[in-house]
């Protein structure tokens, strides 16, 4: 299996702090790939170099082959951020319709595009409510069904489950398994040991430094311990010599 991603010497800062330092990493195509850190290690940052939303300060991204920031791959990518960007004030189908627009669909193909990323997550029923009658769940639905309308061949979701309960959360994992099996590349961040339990493979980052990457059996394994969390406190701790960076 090749690579969708390939991340080299990736080094990033906002004023003086440094925020990733020396991150490489490849993304095998096809797979859920997890970013798994707490709260600021730097799992957005990161996810937002990907997409070439923020250029780094030093380092390479290439995706499929070409460097980013580039204009036709950014076609190919879905992203969901943190917070929704949607409008409140149009439909489900309109605000839809923005994105599909933006992203160069022929008017001729969007209502069809449009019905299948609906129904993808259980928004079909409410296409035509605006979005001011619509819950929370239901909003990261709605941009989950955004980051899905163009068909994009690597799908990044930064924190989709936040704020959302079990039951829901539930269903947009079996939405993304869909997803992932129809082709697409899907790469989320997370701070949830049990979400990352679900990802093919996963890379743990920890103030900057990428600490360890693997399958989650393979990372329980290489630190022998039973759960992904006394793996991830392992990698991390005091004693254990990670990439020789400290
Ligand atoms: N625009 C910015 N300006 C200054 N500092 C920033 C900016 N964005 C992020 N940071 C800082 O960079 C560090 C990493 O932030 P980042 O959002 O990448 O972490 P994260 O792992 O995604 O966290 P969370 O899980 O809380 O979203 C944090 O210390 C944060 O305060």
């Amino acid at each position: 299996m090749s690579d969708v991603v390939k991340i080299e010497n990736i080094q990033h800062g906002y004023n003086k702090q440094t925020v990733l330092k020396d991150v490489n990493l490849a993304i095998p195509e096809g797979g859920l790939f997890g970013l798994l850190g707490p709260s600021g290690s730097g799992k957005t940052t990161l996810v937002k170099i990907i997409m070439g939303l923020l250029t780094p300060d030093s380092g390479r991204i290439k995706i499929a082959g070409d460097e980013m920031p580039s204009f036709k791959l950014m076609q190919k990518i879905g992203y969901m951020a943190q917070s929704d960007a949607l409008y409140n004030e149009l439909t489900a189908r309109e605000n839809m319709q923005f994105f599909a627009t933006l992203y160069r669909i022929p008017k001729g193909e969007q209502t069809e595009r449009i019905a299948e990323a609906a129904k993808i997550v259980n928004l079909s029923d409410v296409l035509d409510d605006t979005l001011e009658t619509f819950s929370g769940g239901m909003k990261r639905r709605m941009s989950l069904a955004i980051a899905l309308v163009h068909h994009p061949q690597l799908l990044i979701l930064d924190e989709p489950t936040v704020g959302i309960d079990p039951v829901l959360r539930a269903s947009i994992w079996e939405e993304l398994r869909k997803v992932q099996q129809a082709g697409t590349t899907i790469i989320i961040t997370t701070h949830v040991m049990d979400e990352a339990e679900k990802c093919d493979s996963l890379a743990l980052l920890r103030d900057g430094y990428l600490i360890a990457h693997g399958s989650p059996d393979d990372l329980k394994a290489k630190s022998g311990t039973e759960t992904l969390e006394a793996a991830f406190l392992y990698f991390g701790g005091a004693g254990h010599a990670h990439s020789g960076h400290r």
